[in-house]
């Protein structure tokens, strides 16, 4: 048995041991319970008060995390050493964020050069584009940027354009299209002005069929309205792969470069970031960079116990492997997150949806917990009556911002009140006899009330962690995205696999591509599984 197994163990152990203790009975027993599991960093609060933990389960936690050499694996991460090593790269997204006088090597050769660089280049582009200096063919000013590209070339872009709404120039507008259904990239050019368009393809291998196919209708677009010679001042392009966008037709200067080290799903922090650039302006996307570079500062060298992203792991990893709980809610009480569980899905599930350790031997127990959810209230009348009364207890972490940009009569203070009631709700439940007696209260006879104090029971008890801040702005979301990259990190580490590779979304691109043929009837179906024939043909009857 390995040092992390026996932590496991007693983990284990010790939950058995304080299983029975409410979250109500902890909060009882100890007045200090809030100031001692929350950790504050500046005007950013985690409080993980309504989570099952007690000194002892922190110090095991920490315990485990050290076995796993945690900090070892952190401090390899942000030296450049090729810690993903089914692909032999190093990861390095924190490096597109670090100070500006960082040295960081890769195989021996300082990276921070060219990052400056490129990302200068990316600024003067998008300073060009919303002063006007950079027009389109005939003349006009730009007013709506298009991004295509899909999973870490779309969703972070997108949902931090969302985010920082308030911060969009005026008269500037941002879409993105993803899905190679045609009736995203349809729907998206609906409306839109050709002469005004600026499009923007971002992929990181240049290879990926959705974003090809569309790129593709984007071009053909922009031909049938304007000509060929119109392509050059309408399209930009982001990617590592330098001879697919040539061979695209774009030329140098209108192609910002990023690198291998910089995972798909960690890549809005590099030029797959300019569309966001150019929406916020370079000022705003600094500061964005800036928040998370406080985040990876606080990461490196704050220690675990008081460590934010380590500790929303450590408390993940308490969930999923010694509570057993199978999912994970994001719930953001901000309206403009509400990509932000649709982000976290791929920047956890494709981080830490792995069933082998990094040497290939199979994982010892569960990994990465499927991430989901949506921003309350909107939630709550949907799904919240599972997370209170269903049978699978699921953790959440509810998202809640001080101060808002607009002040639309109170609501925002009833945005607020609803956030904290719900993680109130979850934590201390409502016991049937405290049914019961409301029931009383309200003059139903006994029978009634026998009759309906179970359906109003709330078993309570459900943990959730409050991530509280001042307001959603580019600092912030810089943080609260590196926030979780790092929790995803330190899980990763625990379970000793492989948090930066994702083979697993390349069986289904293959069979794909196989059976494009074979949709399109240009191929036999003959050698499929009977029941995708039986689906190839019964689509083929319905297409006539
Ligand atoms: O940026 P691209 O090379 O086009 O890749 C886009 C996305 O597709 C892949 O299938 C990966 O699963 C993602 O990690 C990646 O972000």
């Amino acid at each position: 048995m390995t040092s992390t197994d026996v932590l496991f163990e007693r983990l284990a152990e010790h939950r058995r041991e304080t299983e029975a203790m409410s979250l109500r009975t902890l909060f009882e027993n100890d007045p200090q319970r809030f100031a001692r599991f929350s950790v504050t960093l500046d005007d950013l609060l985690f409080d993980y008060s309504k989570t099952h933990v007690t000194p002892e389960t922190i110090e095991l936690l920490a315990a485990l995390a050290r076995a796993a050499d945690v900090e070892g694996r952190r401090d390899a991460m942000f030296a450049g050493e090729k810690i993903n090593v089914t692909e032999d790269r190093a990861v390095l997204h924190t490096a597109l964020r670090a100070d500006a006088d960082a040295v960081i090597r890769v195989d021996g050769e300082d990276v921070m050069p060219e990052v400056r660089a490129e990302r200068a280049r990316a600024a003067r582009f998008a300073d060009g584009v919303r002063s006007g200096a950079l027009l389109g063919a005939t003349g006009e000013r730009f007013t709506d940027v298009v991004n295509i590209g899909i999973g870490g070339s779309d969703l972070g872009p997108a949902m931090a354009a969302l985010a920082l709404a308030p911060y969009v120039q005026k008269g500037l507008r941002g879409h993105f299209v993803s899905n190679v259904d045609g009736a995203h990239i349809n729907d998206t050019l609906r409306g839109l002005d050709p002469t005004r368009t600026l499009f923007l393809v971002a992929s990181k291998t240049f290879t990926t069929q959705e974003t090809m196919a569309n790129a593709g209708a984007a071009r053909r677009w922009l031909v049938g309205g304007l000509g060929e010679a119109a392509v050059g001042a309408h399209f930009a392009a982001i990617s590592t792969n330098v001879e697919a966008v040539e061979a695209f037709g774009v030329s140098a200067e209108r192609m910002f470069r990023f690198w291998d080290w910089v995972g798909g799903r960690y890549s809005i922090w590099s030029a797959i970031g300019l569309s966001l650039m150019i929406l916020i302006g370079p000022k705003n996307y600094e500061a964005f960079l800036g928040g998370a570079r406080e985040i990876d500062e606080h990461f490196r060298t704050a220690p675990l116990e008081e460590n934010i992203p380590a500790l929303m792991g450590l408390i993940g990893i308490w969930h999923r492997n010694v509570c057993g709980y199978d999912t994970h809610a994001v719930l953001p009480y901000d309206q403009r997150l509400a990509r932000f569980p649709a982000y976290l899905q791929q920047l956890d599930m494709e981080s830490n949806g792995k069933s082998v350790t990094l040497d290939g031997a199979p994982v010892k127990r569960k990994t990465g917990p499927i991430v989901w959810g949506e921003p309350g209230t909107n939630g709550q009348h949907a799904f919240y009556q599972l997370l209170h009364q269903g049978t699978n207890v699921v953790p959440t972490d509810i998202l809640l911002g001080a101060v808002p940009h607009e002040h639309v009569g109170d609501q925002h203070a009833m945005l607020i009140a609803n956030g904290l009631a719900q993680g109130e709700a979850f934590m201390t439940g409502r016991t049937t006899e405290e049914a019961a007696a409301i029931l009383r209260t309200a003059g139903r006879n006994e029978d009634e009330i026998a009759a309906l104090s179970p359906h109003k029971t709330f078993p309570g008890g459900r943990p959730t962690c409050t991530l509280a801040y001042r307001t959603l702005d580019p600092r912030t979301l810089g943080r609260l995205i590196a926030l979780y990259e790092h929790k995803v990190f330190t899980q990763g580490a625990i379970w000793g696999i492989n948090s930066f590779d994702q083979w697993g979304v390349e069986l289904g691109k293959e069979l794909a591509n196989r059976l494009i043929p074979i949709v399109k009837g240009e191929a036999g179906a003959e050698n499929l599984d009977a029941s995708t024939r039986g689906l190839v043909a019964h689509l083929q009857k319905l297409r006539g």
